[in-house]
């Protein structure tokens, strides 16, 4: 049987140093139950190994196999709509062969190749689909899962997709799904051509992406606002704790023999208990933050934003007041709003000169609305007490940045929606509003252009 169908397919297998099969343990990844089954035993792997999601690795041999780790790209619970199971079974078990006499590179796998002509022809006539990122489970499993698309991925999760193959891959695609690190603009849509109709972002952010350019070729962006709000709030508390009350130089003096006696004003910081707290750029993700600031006994929230938000602003009892009223009052200015040409800069030497020397500065938006030049010089020069910065330009900031320089300043790799339950959350609504705006239907979440 195995010699009559000599098919290369798109099981997701993984090699080993062993040679032997690593299973993936994501029950996801299987819609139809791990295809591995069907095998006759002389092809069964020896060993089952598993897919250690956190390591990237085999946790049974301990080598990386994400690139080797490969999805299947037609959805598993079609095909055997489509196949009679024994063709199926032969299919799985040809795969598994060519597995272990030679690993061969994943990334010349077809989407389609070596179907029967008509399954060819079906699969052909489905929407096409790049996604630039390997991305969470959910996201993936709902695409594969619909039988109503065919996608071809990058992927890795670790290396952005090169600009040069993004440009090759995009070519003729109806519908894209990217992440913040694609640059999505004219080059990109003109490379892409006239059958690109949906966007999907896994971001609420959307300065990646040229708004303009879209809405000029009638193209319709999704992206993912909300379901990250409770991650986002979360982890802005936490840098902001962190940086007021001074907790990484605290453990750096801990662990390098800098602790000696108690002493009574070694290490203080500033406490939220009394304070005032600014939001610049009042929305979903201020009014949260606030929420959860409230029981540290804040005395006030204030905010400003283009224009008073009554509705939001009710839900925290915050005042509005103008730029200089917000610099001026806050013990602690975080910053909320999104990058857009007016909010680019909005945070410089203007603003840190207003601010009181005992403040503490705080951005989990977008690196773009801080002048860094600026902040090093109000944290450098006790302009301001303390800066957390979630997010930088550019993102990696280069090692040598002078802000890593300074005790006073806590930098983190842009984690505020790096939960599991929100990453894939995202992942999730970028794939269902990808297929409804396919569909023509309104998404879930869809900007307004
Ligand atoms: O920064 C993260 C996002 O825009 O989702």
């Amino acid at each position: 049987m195995y010699n009559r169908i000599k098919l290369r397919v798109c099981v997701c297998v993984c090699v080993c140093e062993a040679s032997n099969l690593c299973q993936p343990s994501l029950p996801s990844y299987w819609p139809n139950g791990n295809p591995l089954r069907y095998l006759p035993s002389e092809l069964l792997p020896k060993t089952t190994h598993t897919y250690d999601t956190h390591q990237k690795r085999c946790s049974g041999c301990k080598v990386p196999v994400f690139n080797r780790f490969k999805l299947n790209y037609i959805s598993l619970s079609k095909v055997p709509d489509l196949l009679s199971s024994t063709m199926w079974c032969g299919r799985v078990a040809l795969r598994v062969a060519l597995q272990r006499i030679a690993v061969v590179p994943l990334n010349s796998l077809s989407i389609t190749g070596g179907l029967p002509g008509a399954v060819q022809r079906e699969m052909s006539s489905l929407p096409r689909v790049y996604i630039t990122r390997q991305i969470p489970p959910e996201g993936l499993k709902i695409l594969s899962e619909s039988g109503q698309v065919q996608f071809d991925l990058w992927d890795s999760d670790d290396v952005p997709v090169p600009r040069k193959e993004l440009l090759q891959k995009v070519k003729g695609v109806d519908a894209l799904v990217c992440v913040l690190t694609e640059k999505i603009d004219a080059e990109l849509l003109d490379a892409a051509g006239p059958n690109l109709k949906v966007l999907s972002t896994m971001s609420v952010g959307f300065d990646h992406l040229s708004l303009e350019e879209l809405k000029k070729r009638g193209i319709r962006v999704g992206y993912t606002p909300d379901v990250l709000t409770d991650s986002v709030a979360e982890l802005t508390v936490a840098l902001l704790l962190t940086t007021s009350r001074r907790l990484i130089e605290a453990t750096h003096e801990a662990k390098t023999g800098g602790w000696g006696t108690w002493r009574t004003l070694w290490l203080c910081g500033y406490e939220l208990a009394n304070s005032t707290v600014g939001i610049l750029g009042l929305g979903r993700i201020g009014v949260a933050i606030a929420e959860r600031l409230k029981p540290f006994k804040v005395k006030k929230f204030i905010y400003t934003d283009v224009a008073p938000r009554p509705e939001l602003a009710s839900l925290i009892d915050a005042e509005y007041v103008s730029m200089d009223e917000l610099a001026s009052q806050s013990d602690f200015l975080t910053v909320c709003c999104a990058l857009t040409p007016e909010t680019k800069d909005i945070c410089n030497k203007d603003l840190f000169s207003k601010m009181k020397n005992t403040s503490i500065f705080i951005n989990t938006s977008r690196g773009g609305v801080v002048d860094q030049e600026d902040l090093y010089e109000a944290l450098s020069s006790g302009q301001i007490a303390g800066a957390g910065l979630d997010v930088t330009v550019p993102e990696p900031l280069p090692t040598s940045h002078p802000l890593f320089t300074l005790n006073n300043c806590v930098i983190l790799p842009h984690i505020a929606s790096a939960s599991y339950s929100t990453r894939n959350a995202m992942s999730a609504l970028a794939a269902n509003n990808l297929l409804l705006g396919l569909k023509g239907q309104p998404m879930i979440k869809e900007l307004k252009l």
